[in-house]
């Protein structure tokens, strides 16, 4: 099967002469169709450097970013620009709704620009909303919605075109235990149900453990790769607590 995603030797410096730092190192790896992927690494280590050099938001300085067969890292501003749009879906930590569209027009906004008719936006729209279980709110504003819902919303957002890839950012970073818990689950369904790849990056061992595979990054290169494998969800968090451990992380969650 081919990667959906190949990351090959890429770098990031930021600064100038004198003044130089080396956020990611070298880094390579793949990431498979409908993987659900978690990167991991105590803070300053690289990982939202990386997310945004994967993700089109930042160029590399070295190195080659592959995505869909397309080598993005070759790309021009706007040639990344439409590829974002076209190939990729985002899910970031304060949820980034639209205050004065409904939770209706949040969702349907991308496939409205990309022109698809009405009545299919309304059958797609219903029918990931159900998955999500945020139906009920679709008539509402997101400032008359929880939290959690919002996230939802936000997934469903990220979803709705059936991007290639979707890249979470902290997802659970502004949600109580139970909306985490909610979320978490509605992402591990759309990743099986619609075989969603799907790119996590998190600091929190239990949001990590939904995932099927997690890369530990330290000093912007891989320090350990984990696979959940056959293993339970409490067996993979076990596993993520003693990497965290290894690696000096801050571990924020219980079962
Ligand atoms: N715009 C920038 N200019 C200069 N240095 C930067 C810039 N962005 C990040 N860095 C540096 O690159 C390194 C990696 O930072 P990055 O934000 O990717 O880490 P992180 O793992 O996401 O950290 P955290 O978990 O705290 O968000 C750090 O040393 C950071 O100080």
């Amino acid at each position: 099967m081919s990667s959906i995603l190949q990351v090959r030797n890429i770098e990031k410096y930021f600064g100038n002469k004198g003044n130089v730092t080396k956020a990611i190192d070298d880094l390579s790896f793949e990431v498979e169709p409908g993987e659900f992927i978690g990167i991991m690494g105590p803070s300053g280590s690289g990982k939202t450097t990386l997310l945004n050099c994967l993700s089109t938001i930042d160029r590399v300085t070295t190195g080659d970013v592959i995505i869909n067969g397309k080598k993005i890292t070759s790309l021009n501003r706007r040639g990344m620009e439409k590829f974002r749009r076209q190939e990729l879906g985002f899910i970031f930590q304060d949820f980034y709704l639209l205050d004065t569209l409904t939770v209706y027009e949040n969702i349907a906004l991308a496939l409205t620009i990309q022109g698809v008719n009405t009545s299919e936006i309304q059958l797609i729209v219903n029918d990931i909303t159900e998955k999500l279980e945020i139906k009920s709110v679709l008539s509402k504003f997101p400032y008359e919605i929880s939290g959690g819902q919002k996230q939802r919303v936000a997934c469903a957002r990220a979803m709705v075109t059936q991007p290639t890839l979707v890249f979470a950012d902290e997802p659970t970073g502004a949600l109580d235990s139970k909306s985490s818990r909610i979320l978490l689950e509605s992402l591990e369904k759309l990743n099986q149900d619609l075989n969603t790849t799907i790119l996590m990056v998190t600091h929190d061992a239990y949001t990590a453990s939904y995932t099927n595979r997690i890369l530990f990054i330290k000093d912007g290169k891989i320090f350990n790769e984990i696979v959940k494998g056959t293993d339970t969800q409490y067996e993979f968090f076990k596993c993520i607590m003693e990497v965290n451990t290894l690696l000096g992380g801050d571990i924020n969650h219980v079962f």
